[in-house]
């Protein structure tokens, strides 16, 4: 079923569908420069939501607050609300180990480890879990039927991540992320560094995957937000112009800066 969203701007209507991640008053500042203004959205449960935008509008940045992944770096910060399952991830007391299980990233460029098929997925598991030798042959083996990878690794899991075409590798670290079981799984431009046939791939798998998760997905390309998205969130100069139906952002935007925008008039 579609979501429902309200007319109100920014608003969703969770009583359609429930809301897994609420943002509310969120501001983030690089330093003394302030990327995101009072950013407030709501994303449904088990949906794809896209991020779209001109360069340097805040897409990736909003992206990197959802699993604060950003406080590895000094001098960013954010405030406001970032309530997953109702619950500020944004607080001190969150468990950012705990956070991280539940919040899953894969990266624009495909970042296997250097180590086998095997491994690259065992890895992260072994980070969270203590599980017999049988356990995770069937976890690995399920990860990466989920990532559609199985039948093209199956023979060689001893061999490198890296020996993986890059659409496998980016493939091989979306079932790295499964396998950890996440509620919800970002995605920061996952497919912008694969040819055409690899990036089909990723959206199927994308549609796929969101039966079980809820996904973020970063993406440049309008095209692409237009076939895997719910929802679609325009960004422009760190501000959250339009959040809408993915069908209404294409075809009847209520902003003028959005129609701009898809129409290819600016970014
Ligand atoms: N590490 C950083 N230090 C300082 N400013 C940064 C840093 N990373 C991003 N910014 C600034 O924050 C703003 C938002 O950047 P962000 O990367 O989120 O945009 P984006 O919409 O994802 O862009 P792109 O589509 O080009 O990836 C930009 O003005 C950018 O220059």
């Amino acid at each position: 079923m579609k979501p429902m969203l309200s007319t109100d701007l920014n608003v969703a209507d969770t009583t359609v569908e429930k809301a897994k991640i609420e943002v509310k008053g969120l501001n983030f500042y690089y330093g003394q420069s302030k990327a995101l203004k009072d950013i407030n959205l709501s994303l449904p449960e088990r949906s794809v939501t896209a991020f779209i935008g001109p360069s340097g509008c805040g897409k990736s940045t909003l992206l990197r607050v959802l699993n604060r992944i950003y406080e590895l770096y000094p001098k960013q910060r954010a405030d406001g609300q970032v309530l997953l399952d109702g619950k500020n991830i944004l607080d001190r007391s969150q468990d950012l180990n705990l956070l991280r299980t539940k919040i899953g990233m894969v990266f624009q460029k495909p970042t296997p480890f250097p180590m086998s098929i095997y491994e690259n997925i065992a890895f992260g598991v072994r980070l969270y879990e203590r599980i017999s030798k049988a356990e995770m042959d069937n976890r690995v083996e399920s990860a990466l039927k989920r990532a559609a990878l199985w039948n093209e690794v199956k023979d060689k899991l001893n061999a490198s991540g890296l020996s993986l075409s890059g659409g496998q590798q980016q493939r091989l670290c979306i079932a790295r992320t499964v396998a950890v079981k996440p509620e919800v799984i970002l995605l920061d431009e996952p497919a912008s560094a694969l040819d055409p046939l690899s990036t089909a791939k990723i959206e199927e798998l994308i549609d796929e995957l969101q039966a079980d998760y809820t996904i973020v997905i970063v993406t440049h390309n309008m095209q692409q937000a237009a076939r895997v998205s719910r929802q679609t969130a325009f960004m422009y100069l760190g501000e959250l112009v339009e959040f809408d139906r993915t069908e209404k952002i294409f075809t009847s935007p209520r902003e003028k800066r959005t129609q701009d925008y898809i129409t290819g008039r600016f970014g």
